[in-house]
C-alpha cells in the first residue's frame, strides 16, 4: 500500500461448514494483521466453555436481539442451528470509515445480505474441508459439541457447501499455515484494488506535476 493514500476499508468474509476451520484461520490472520479488525457478532445461543463475552460473541437474550432487529442495528442477521446471530452495524461502519478492514466469520445467509447492501466493499472467501471424513474428524476431535450435535452439523454441511459458487474465493483448508497464507495473500491483493484507493487520482496528479 502506498503511504499517505487514503483508502476504503473492506469487509472480508469467511464462511464454511461448521468445523472446516474458519475460526482457526481467522485467529491466525488477525494475529498477523494488526490493521484487520474482527467483527464480533451478537448471538442468542448459550455461551460455551472457554468463550468470552465481547471476544467470541456478545451473548444476548431473544428479546434484546429482536429489539436490535427492529431498530435496524444489525448490518445482517440470520438464524443458524436454531439460534440467532447478527452483526452489529455501528462498530463495523466506524472501522470501515476509518479505512480499516473488518473480518467476518458469518454464514452464507449473512454473506448474501452483505453482498446486497455493499457489494463493492465485500470480499468473500469460502473455506472447504479436504474431505467429509476429515470434516467429521475435526468436529469430533475439537470435543466441543456432543455427538448428536456433531451429527447435526454434519447433516447441514452438504447444504452449506452448496453455496461455494456465491463466493469470490475458495480455499480448501488442508494445511492451516497454507490457508492462513492464502487469506493474507487475498488481503494484500484486494487492498491494492484501484477502487479501494480513492486518494490515488490526487496522488498521481501530484506525481505528474513533478511533486
Ligand atoms: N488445516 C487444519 N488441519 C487440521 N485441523 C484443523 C485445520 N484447521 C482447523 N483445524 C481444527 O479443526 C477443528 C475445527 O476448526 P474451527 O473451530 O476453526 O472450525 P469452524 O469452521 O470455525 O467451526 P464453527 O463454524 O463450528 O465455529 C479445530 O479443532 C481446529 O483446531
Ligand atoms: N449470518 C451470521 N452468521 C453468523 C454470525 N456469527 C456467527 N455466524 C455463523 O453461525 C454459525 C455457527 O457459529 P457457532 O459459533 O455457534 O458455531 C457459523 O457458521 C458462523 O459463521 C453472524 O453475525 N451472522
Amino acid at each position: 500500500m502506498e503511504p499517505n493514500i487514503p483508502r476504503r476499508g473492506m469487509m472480508l468474509v469467511l464462511s464454511s461448514p461448521s468445523g472446516a476451520g474458519k475460526t482457526s484461520i481467522s485467529r491466525r490472520v488477525l494475529a498477523e494483521e494488526p490493521e484487520l479488525k474482527m467483527s464480533v457478532s451478537m448471538t442468542t445461543r448459550t455461551r460455551r466453555a472457554g468463550e468470552a463475552e465481547g471476544i467470541d460473541y456478545y451473548f444476548v437474550d431473544l428479546t434484546t436481539f429482536n429489539l436490535m432487529v427492529n431498530r435496524r442495528e444489525f448490518l445482517e442477521y440470520a438464524k443458524v442451528f436454531d439460534n440467532y446471530y447478527g452483526t452489529p452495524r455501528s462498530t463495523v461502519e466506524k472501522e470501515l470509515a476509518g479505512g480499516r478492514d473488518v473480518l467476518f466469520d458469518i454464514d452464507w445467509q449473512g454473506t448474501q445480505t452483505l453482498a446486497q447492501a455493499a457489494r463493492d466493499d465485500l470480499v468473500s472467501i469460502f473455506i472447504l474441508p479436504p474431505s467429509t471424513a476429515e470434516l467429521e474428524r475435526r468436529l469430533r476431535t475439537r470435543a466441543r459439541d456432543s455427538l448428536d450435535e456433531v451429527a447435526r452439523r454434519m447433516g447441514r454441511a452438504a447444504d452449506e457447501m452448496s453455496h461455494w459458487p456465491e463466493y469470490d474465493y475458495v480455499i480448501v483448508n488442508r494445511d492451516l499455515e497454507e490457508s492462513v497464507a492464502r487469506v493474507r495473500a487475498i488481503l494484500v491483493a484486494e487492498r491494492l484494488r484501484r477502487q479501494r484507493q480513492p486518494g490515488l487520482a490526487e496522488f498521481v496528479k501530484r506525481l505528474r506535476e513533478g511533486q
